[in-house]
């Protein structure tokens, strides 16, 4: 078992008067994709917010890299390079693609600054990202804006990637062009946190997996296993026998 890169022990989450997390525990290996899966209103998008710094824990502690960072804030948690992709992207529709790009890169001010090995790599992953390069990204079909919000969190080497939903919306074709390129990104064994409803995109890409209720994970094991078993996955997410295939 590697270790992990992430843990969360006991996590409580309240937005306003609602006490939305109950005690989340959750371990994200290194060099892993752990899939986060549950119920619509199951308390995902919130663990990652709270991960993020978005949320403030209320009780608990997240640790990342052995370090507490419960309540750091969120700009000092993205400069442990941890980035995150939002369900709503969280692209700029009035900026072109290539500025975009910019905008997510730290280290780079001009595009000339770009890393060209680690842009070439991402027009591998995303051709539209180089067709469309200099067009306002609000021009992109809902597939593209999804590429060009995972490539925006890859323009630099990142220690961990919390991505939300990324298939939401997103035609069959392009869910699985989707899955290339984070089968991809996994060969580079950069951490992910991936958050999905779509079954078969959790069993294509997930090495480990937590499923979360009513603001708890109420499982954790090896992806393959829940994928095997249709009465687990019956009772903890609620598919039809086979609907998912
Ligand atoms: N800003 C908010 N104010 C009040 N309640 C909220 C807020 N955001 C989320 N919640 C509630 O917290 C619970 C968990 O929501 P969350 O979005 O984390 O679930 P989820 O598992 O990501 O669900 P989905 O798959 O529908 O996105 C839900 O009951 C939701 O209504």
């Amino acid at each position: 078992m590697s270790e992990s890169l992430l843990s969360l022990r006991g996590v409580h989450t309240h937005i306003g008067a609602y006490h939305i997390l109950h005690g989340v525990d959750l371990e994200v290996p290194a060099g892993q994709l752990t899939m986060l899966l549950g119920r619509n209103g199951a308390g995902k998008t919130t663990t990652l917010r709270t991960i993020m710094g978005l949320w403030q824990a209320s009780r608990g502690q997240v640790l990342f890299d052995g370090q507490a960072i419960t309540a750091a804030a969120t700009p000092e948690i993205a400069q442990r390079e941890i980035a995150y992709v939002p369900e709503n992207m969280g692209i700029f529709a009035d900026l072109t693609v290539a500025e975009n790009l910019l905008l997510a890169a730290r280290r780079a001010r001009r595009l000339a600054e770009l890393d060209t090995e680690r842009l070439e790599w991402l027009f591998h992953l995303f051709p539209a990202l180089k067709s469309f390069w200099l067009h306002p990204a609000g021009k992109l079909s809902g597939g593209q804006k999804q590429m060009l919000a995972i490539a925006r969190a890859m323009i630099e080497p990142r220690r961990l990637l919390l991505i939300d939903e990324p298939s939401k919306g997103l035609a069959p074709a392009i869910i699985r062009n989707m899955i290339d390129a984070l089968r991809e990104l996994k060969r580079t064994q950069t951490t992910v946190l991936l958050v999905e409803q779509n079954f078969m995109v959790a069993k294509a890409l997930g090495d480990s997996v937590a499923v979360m209720d009513d603001g708890r994970v109420v499982h954790r094991g090896a992806m393959a296993e829940l994928a095997e078993d249709e009465a687990l996955q019956q009772r903890l997410l609620g598919l039809s026998l086979g609907a998912h295939q």
